[in-house]
């Protein structure tokens, strides 16, 4: 059976007079990719800011495994265990890819980020930079200087510099994008690995990569999960389809542009 790791209830965040998040109400099981899918300016980007702690929500609870952790700082959500990809560091175009992991991994086990000219000597910032490397495939470029790798294998890092802080709940905003198609199929496949012993939620306008990857889908409308279910409940839900996905594949297309 499972069991609930992240539940957000009745959550609200206001622009000024702009209600971006409007009394939301969310479940994840433990273990699932979660898609949540929505219109422009639906509020997904805003509601995962929230979940990682860099917004504050006006009213609503987030739970963790059961902990509230609604006011904790991102630093601490982090420790706990939920990371949102591209949130610790952006990537460090001169550095190698050895070098931005321990970063990351120093980032999670408190290390001071001031010794950088000795971060290949420590052990096990290390370790933990060869094994997140190896999980996203770039063990074998691990000297390279980021800026000069390809857009694929750059997103792929930033992937790893979120494992490398060793999350339990993962964040992804958008993973597919600007990736051509075969770095959208590796970047799939890579996903579609990491649910093995992570759950994470997936905010992606690919509707092909949602459908194929996601075990579970909500749909956000002016800051509302509208509906929550399979891929095949969604696509087959009269409220989803007249709100978001429409009913011929080009009002889907339009819709997600
Ligand atoms: N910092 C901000 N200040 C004011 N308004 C904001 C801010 N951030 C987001 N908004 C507004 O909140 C609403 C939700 O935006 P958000 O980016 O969360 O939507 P989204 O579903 O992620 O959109 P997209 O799919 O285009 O990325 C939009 O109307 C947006 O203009």
């Amino acid at each position: 059976m499972s069991h609930t790791i992240l539940q957000v209830q009745e959550l609200v965040k206001r622009f000024g007079g702009l209600v971006a998040t409007d009394h939301c109400n969310l479940e994840i099981r433990t273990g699932e990719i979660h898609a949540l899918i929505g219109p422009n300016g639906a509020g997904k980007t805003t509601l995962l800011a929230q979940l990682c702690g860099e917004l504050a929500p006006d009213s609503g609870r987030i739970l963790f495994e059961g902990r509230d952790i609604t006011r904790l700082p991102i630093h601490k959500r982090v420790s706990a265990g939920i990371v949102r990809s591209f949130q610790i560091t952006t990537l460090l175009p001169r550095l190698t890819v050895r070098e931005n992991l321990a970063l990351a991994v120093q980032a999670r086990t408190g290390h001071s980020f001031d010794f950088l000219g000795t971060v290949a000597d420590e052990s096990d910032l290390d370790e933990g930079a060869e094994d997140a490397a190896r999980r996203v495939g770039l063990i074998d470029v691990m000297e390279q200087i980021v800026g000069t790798l390809s857009h694929g294998k750059q997103r792929a890092l930033e992937l790893g510099m979120a494992l490398a802080c060793k999350p339990r709940l993962l964040l992804l905003d958008e993973p597919m994008a600007g990736t051509d198609p075969e770095e959208s199929k590796r970047m799939g496949e890579l996903i579609h690995s990491l649910r093995e012993d992570h759950t994470l939620i997936l905010v992606e306008h690919d509707m092909d990569a949602v459908f194929r990857l996601a075990d579970r889908v909500s749909v956000l409308v002016a800051g509302a999960v509208i509906a929550s279910g399979t891929p095949e409940q969604i696509r087959n839900d009269p409220q989803v389809i007249s709100a978001y996905l429409g009913d011929d594949e080009s009002a889907e297309t339009e819709a997600v542009q």
